[in-house]
């Protein structure tokens, strides 16, 4: 497998540096020592609850946020476009899609100026180019062409999607992060929207990093998946090894809270606690204080992930994990 994304020991920090007085300032550590490869063609999931880093990971990747300890690496991109930031050569390869539909889009322009803008600026192309690729674009994401002399408020949130999935096409990427794409739509609109990326992951061979909270969406969508807890990757596995036999702690916790039809709440147990400060993270394991398996040395000792021995893509960051 060909990796189209490679990022390494990735870091965010909002805030830090020096007061006017020479103080330090506090830094809040939202993303610490990522790894992750997403190969060509695959799909992988990250999950974690809210505040974990999810989006500013996701923003790193496109560039919209700058880490503050780097390596991110794109095949075909030149990594010094990443270090200034080429927001246009980054563009090409990699777009996002946004949790909100309508307030991603541009309120004041119609849904044709919102999918010719890329075309133009990144693409070049000329007026009869761009209408060949607004219909193809159109047509894709199935919705009528008649659509394109409207404004964002004028459709319903499965189909301001539709056009930010559209406007994510329109330069043609090979990556397309997309960041909780279903949690503001309604259930009964959600499938569709899935059904729809899967159908565009086939059609134009796109490989996707897929952001969410809700892990049956994980699962019906990912190949692989990651998880995230306090800014770091905690566990990763094929979808289908995770979901069979999770190993981190924090996995279980997740899998245990989870609503399942038909199936009464543990949430007693797996209610959401706080969060470490994340001013200051603590030495060892964030998550040993919500932790059922905690020992000392885990208040302690951070671990690192290390792939399990019968299975050397599964990999979860603890020193006592949830036995077989
Ligand atoms: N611009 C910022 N300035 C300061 N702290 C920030 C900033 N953006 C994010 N954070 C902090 O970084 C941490 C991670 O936030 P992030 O939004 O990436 O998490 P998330 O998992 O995507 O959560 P959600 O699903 O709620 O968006 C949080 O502690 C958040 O408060």
């Amino acid at each position: 497998m060909t990796a189209l994304l490679t990022v390494e020991n990735v870091e965010k920090r909002f805030g830090g540096g020096r007061s006017l007085f020479g103080g330090a300032k506090r830094a809040v550590h939202a993303v610490q020592g990522v790894d992750i490869a997403v190969n060509k063609g695959e799909t992988l999931g990250i999950v974690g609850e809210s505040g974990c880093g999810k989006s500013t990971l996701a923003r790193m990747l496109v560039g919209l946020d700058r880490p503050s300890a780097r390596s991110i690496r794109i095949e075909g991109i030149d990594p010094s476009d990443f270090e200034r930031g080429n927001t246009r050569v980054l563009a090409k390869k990699i777009q996002y899609v946004f949790q909100d539909p309508v307030s991603s889009l541009n309120p004041r322009k119609t849904i044709r100026t919102i999918l010719e803008t890329p075309m133009i600026h990144l693409l070049g192309l000329d007026k009869p180019a761009r209408e060949a690729r607004l219909e193809e674009l159109m047509q894709a994401v199935k919705l009528s062409p008649e659509f394109l002399d409207r404004y964002p408020h004028e459709f319903s949130g499965g189909q301001a999607q539709r056009i930010g999935i559209a406007r994510a096409l329109a330069a043609g990427p090979e990556l397309i992060i997309l960041d909780e794409p279903v949690s503001a739509l309604d259930v009964s609109v959600q499938a569709q929207v899935l059904n729809l990326l899967a159908d565009l992951q086939q059609r134009f061979d796109l490989t996707y990093v897929f952001i969410s909270h809700d892990l049956s969406v994980v699962e019906s969508v990912s190949d692989r998946v990651a998880v995230m807890y306090f800014g770091r990757i905690v566990e990763h596995a094929e979808a289908r090894e995770l979901f069979r036999q999770p190993r981190h702690p924090y996995t279980k916790l997740l899998f245990d809270a989870a609503p399942v039809p038909g199936k009464r709440s543990v949430r007693g147990e797996a209610e959401p606690a706080e969060l470490p400060d994340p001013y200051a993270p603590p030495p060892g394991c964030a998550f040993a204080p919500r932790c059922p398996n905690v020992r000392d040395r885990c208040r302690s000792e951070r671990p690192t992930l290390a792939a399990d021995q019968p299975s050397p893509t599964h990999a979860a960051a603890c020193f006592f994990p949830v036995e077989a």
